[in-house]
């Protein structure tokens, strides 16, 4: 089991931790993200297994980064110092990555995240859209949280939490979390030295949290209970998540080439059943699409995606991004899922082929009204 995890995973979100980025607070350390963009650039080419894989990196640095390019010594307590710091910092940080990954050979693109943007449902479905676009185009998007706009009450405060929800977001197979330590002991291993490493355990063991203390350094935020609670995270969208040295030798290589480094925890659901279940019980019905007969069909015996051409009609206001019902011609409901239109485009979307929708609305986006992905038939 452990050894196939990292194997087979196909999406994956690696999250490199402040004080790795930053060399406990001394720069940018160039050598260590070379190194990183080197791992992502080989998985995203496939050069182990002849497997393409698709990778997003979540990276940490900002605020550590922004404090010495603005020669503060201490950390600001003021939150819009900060925000200012990170604004300074990510600067630093998104360049180096840029670089690093072209001189691979791959694009890397910004993305700048906040609690709110994966809160509202049209938000999520846009930065989900965006970042699976990114990743079908073989871009390595490098996400960190958009510490401008965001106040303590509502950050993400750790890229740990961050790293999990963008997990959930792109649906990713495995979330790797890189820190500087080789993975989950029983205890902190600064300050107990009898504290045994844990190889292996399932996400979301309550015996875990007991195990994790607080930041080790000064300089990274929330230690190894942000990283158990990720991992618990990660495991609702079927993702299992790995904790492992970012110093170690080839780590992302090696891991994907089924080698157990790190800590490894488990998502007991598999992917597929989580996402669906998460659709189906935490998403409350905002209104419904009817569809004809062939539609019904494709959807409930093909496991198609629900395309505007068979819609014969949609109830009540809903926006981009609400669950809908989808019910057949007898009123019945027989899929539920997340709409790509809002209610108002929809009707006039209705019988209309995808050729059509920039004449309609002055845009297109997706050519689906639902997308089976984002989709749940009883039965399948
Ligand atoms: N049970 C534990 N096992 C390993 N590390 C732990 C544990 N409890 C607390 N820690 C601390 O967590 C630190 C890693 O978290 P953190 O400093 O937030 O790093 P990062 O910037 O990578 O997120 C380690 O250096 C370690 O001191
Ligand atoms: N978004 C901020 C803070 C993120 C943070 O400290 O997270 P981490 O070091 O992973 O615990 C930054 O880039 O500095």
């Amino acid at each position: 089991m452990a050894s196939s995890v990292l194997r087979d995973a196909r999406r994956i979100v690696v999250k490199v931790g402040s004080s790795l980025v930053t060399n406990e607070g001394r720069g940018l350390d160039e050598a260590a993200i070379a190194q990183w963009s080197q791992q992502l650039a080989a998985l995203v080419r496939g050069d182990a297994d002849g497997t393409p894989r698709e990778v997003v990196m979540v990276s940490s640095g900002a605020i550590a980064e922004g404090m010495k390019r603005l020669g503060w010594k201490v950390r600001p307590k003021q939150i819009h110092e900060l925000q200012a710091a990170a604004a300074v910092g990510q600067m630093g940080l998104a360049q180096m990555y840029e670089t690093k990954l072209r001189e691979q050979g791959v694009g890397s693109a910004q993305v700048l995240l906040t609690h709110a943007d994966l809160a509202d449902r049209e938000r999520y479905l846009n930065a989900r859209t965006t970042l699976l676009t990114l990743l079908g185009l073989g871009v390595v998007p490098v996400i960190n949280e958009n510490d401008t706009v965001v106040n303590d009450e509502i950050k993400f405060g750790d890229n740990d939490t961050l790293g999990a929800l963008v997990a959930n977001l792109v649906d990713a197979d495995a979330l790797v979390i890189l820190t500087d330590q080789k993975g989950l002991y029983t205890a902190d291993p600064r300050k107990h030295s009898d504290a045994r490493f844990v190889d292996e355990a399932e996400a979301g063991d309550p015996a875990l949290e007991a195990m994790a203390g607080g930041a080790g350094s000064s300089i990274g935020s929330g230690g190894m209970i942000t990283k158990i609670l990720a991992a618990k995270r990660a495991a609702a969208s079927g993702a299992s998540t790995v904790i492992a040295w970012g110093r170690e030798p080839n780590v992302l290589g090696r891991l994907v080439a089924g080698e157990a480094i790190g800590t490894l925890l488990v998502a007991q659901t598999p992917k597929n059943q989580a996402r669906k279940r998460w659709i189906s019980d935490h998403l409350q019905l905002k209104g419904s699409v009817s569809v004809d007969e062939g539609a019904a069909l494709k959807l409930q015996d093909e496991g198609k995606s629900l395309l505007p051409i068979g819609m014969t009609g949609v109830e009540g206001n809903f926006s981009r991004g609400d669950v809908i019902a989808v019910r057949n011609a007898q009123g019945e409901e027989i899929a539920r899922g997340l709409a790509n239109y809002a209610s108002a485009e929809a009707r006039l979307l209705c019988r209309k082929s995808s050729a059509q929708f920039e004449q309609l609305l002055g845009y297109t986006a997706e050519a689906e009204m639902i997308h089976r992905d984002n989709m749940v038939v009883p039965g399948h």
